[in-house]
């Protein structure tokens, strides 16, 4: 790994986005709607230094495998620069693209749609040596495909040359995909999911293989997984990213140990520490991700914080500055349950609004002591006076089928920077992130990579 102080980049990615246009349904043609399109990756700036291994992390959609066949070219960016080894990638003549081609890679998550099942392990590890041209002839490509299979622990090699990937086991066909990208003695291998369709029996050791062929090839890896003790595990530094955006970035061990976005947090809380059949936390977020193709304004991740930044001149607690801005947030999205409202009951019809409506859909672990089956004593939450009025009044609006009215009162009263402004990306030290509440506390207060789109 290196040190800080022999930081040596070897992959440099400036300001990329990658857009998908996509084609409109019927649907929004009959409604006339423009197509909008989806924003995978979102002014990402990285640096992935020689002999590191970078993680990217975060969940399902956010933009990981975008970002990683953009660093093997895949597919071109939108936007922005990547440069592997000084060189931008945009830019290379016929003969550095091919020498590009050689010396990164890309391992995929599922060995049976990377391997041709009609190729033969050996035919699957020659043709990259063929593609290339590399190597003495047959036999001297022969030689260099047994040395990379018993490499990667398929010994011995010849025992396995004839085999078809149907033959094999899943651990052994993704040796085969790692055999088939070192093959060609590359610099850089991104490494997208490697063992997750794997028998968890089997993942540490292929895990520990690759660890070992880092040191042997003098390779520099890009790991991209969802499962954060793999991350944890595995890499010297790690990026977090959220639709589309990187939202966190620094030392592995800063990141889980001082996380400084509370999307970092909540995901690392969510694994547990040792016992990998541990129950697990759930994380202290509400809602889903949202779809990129229409992300929210100001910090993307803010429907779902819990540390949502309460206005200035907020007296109540942050807890109820965030049922609040929930309350505001399902008004908008109609999602309140006004039609369930029981005109029977003895509590008023705002009464029952407010007690369902300030409700916050969490797991067990993270609910309020006053919150039970769908609704909080709201007597028990530290609401300041004007804000229970807004609310309470909102409320009547809302049931009247004033909706208009409701949403006026609600967004004049329940501001947040959060939803207002993108946070810029903040040095301290060694670690870097995209929120409000670490752009205040920021020692080194440059900014890095302003989103320009907002
Ligand atoms: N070729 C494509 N055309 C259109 N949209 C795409 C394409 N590839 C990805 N997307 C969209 O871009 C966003 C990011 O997808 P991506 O696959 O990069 O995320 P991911 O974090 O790798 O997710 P997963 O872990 O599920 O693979 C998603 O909304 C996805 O639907």
């Amino acid at each position: 790994m290196a040190s800080e102080h022999d930081a040596d980049p070897l992959v440099e990615i400036e300001n990329v986005s990658k857009l998908f246009d996509l084609s409109q349904g019927v649907v929004d043609r009959l409604l006339g709607k423009e197509p909008q399109p989806v924003r995978a990756v979102q002014n990402v700036d990285l640096t992935i230094n020689r002999g590191d291994i970078m993680g990217i992390a975060g969940e399902s959609g956010c933009g990981k495998t975008t970002l990683g066949k953009l660093l093997v070219k895949l597919y071109d960016p939108t936007e922005g620069t990547i440069r592997f080894d000084g060189r931008d990638v945009t830019k290379l003549s016929r003969e550095d693209e091919r020498v590009f081609r050689q010396r990164v890679q890309m391992i995929f998550q599922d060995p049976f749609e990377s391997l041709n099942p009609r190729m033969t392990v050996f035919q699957s590890v020659v043709e990259p040596l063929k593609i290339n041209d590399i190597g003495d002839g047959y036999r001297d490509r022969k030689e260099q495909v047994v040395e990379v299979l018993n490499d990667v622990g398929l010994s011995p090699a010849e025992a396995y040359l004839n085999e078809f990937p149907k033959e094999l086991s899943g651990g052994e066909r993704q040796r085969v995909a790692i055999a088939r990208a070192l093959v060609v003695n590359p610099d850089f291998v991104v490494c997208d999911e490697p063992v997750s369709m794997l028998d968890v029996s089997i993942r540490a050791g292929v895990l520990n293989l690759m660890k070992e062929l880092q040191d042997e090839y003098g390779l520099t890896y890009l790991f991209i997984s969802h499962d954060l003790s793999l991350i944890r595990y595995m890499c010297d530094r790690t990026a977090i990213m959220y639709l589309g955006d990187i939202i966190e970035q620094g030392s592995t061990s800063d990141v889980v140990t001082k996380s400084k976005h509370p999307y970092t947090e909540a995901l690392f809380d969510a694994v547990p520490e040792i016992e990998p059949d541990a129950e697990r936390h759930r994380a202290n977020v509400t809602g889903e991700v949202p779809d990129p193709r229409n992300p929210p304004s100001g910090c993307r991740f803010h429907p779902r914080c819990a540390k949502i930044i309460p206005p200035e001149d907020w007296t109540g607690s942050q807890d109820a500055f965030r049922r609040a801005f929930q309350f505001k947030r399902r008004a908008a999205m109609d999602d309140l349950e006004v039609e369930e409202i029981d005109a029977n009951e003895q509590r008023s019809a705002v009464d029952q609004l407010l007690a369902s409506g300030l409700t916050l859909e969490l797991p067990e672990e993270h609910r309020h002591e006053a919150e039970s089956k769908g609704t909080v004593d709201v007597n028990a939450l530290d609401m300041p006076r004007r804000a229970e009025n807004a609310l309470r009044s909102a409320a009547r609006d809302l049931i009247e089928g004033n909706e208009e009215d409701a949403m006026e009162q609600l967004n004049r009263e329940f501001q947040t920077v959060c939803e207002q402004r993108h946070p810029e990306l903040r040095q301290s030290g060694d670690q870097i992130a995209a929120c409000h509440l670490f752009e205040s506390s920021a020692s080194n207060p440059e900014a890095v990579a302003p989103d320009a789109s907002d």
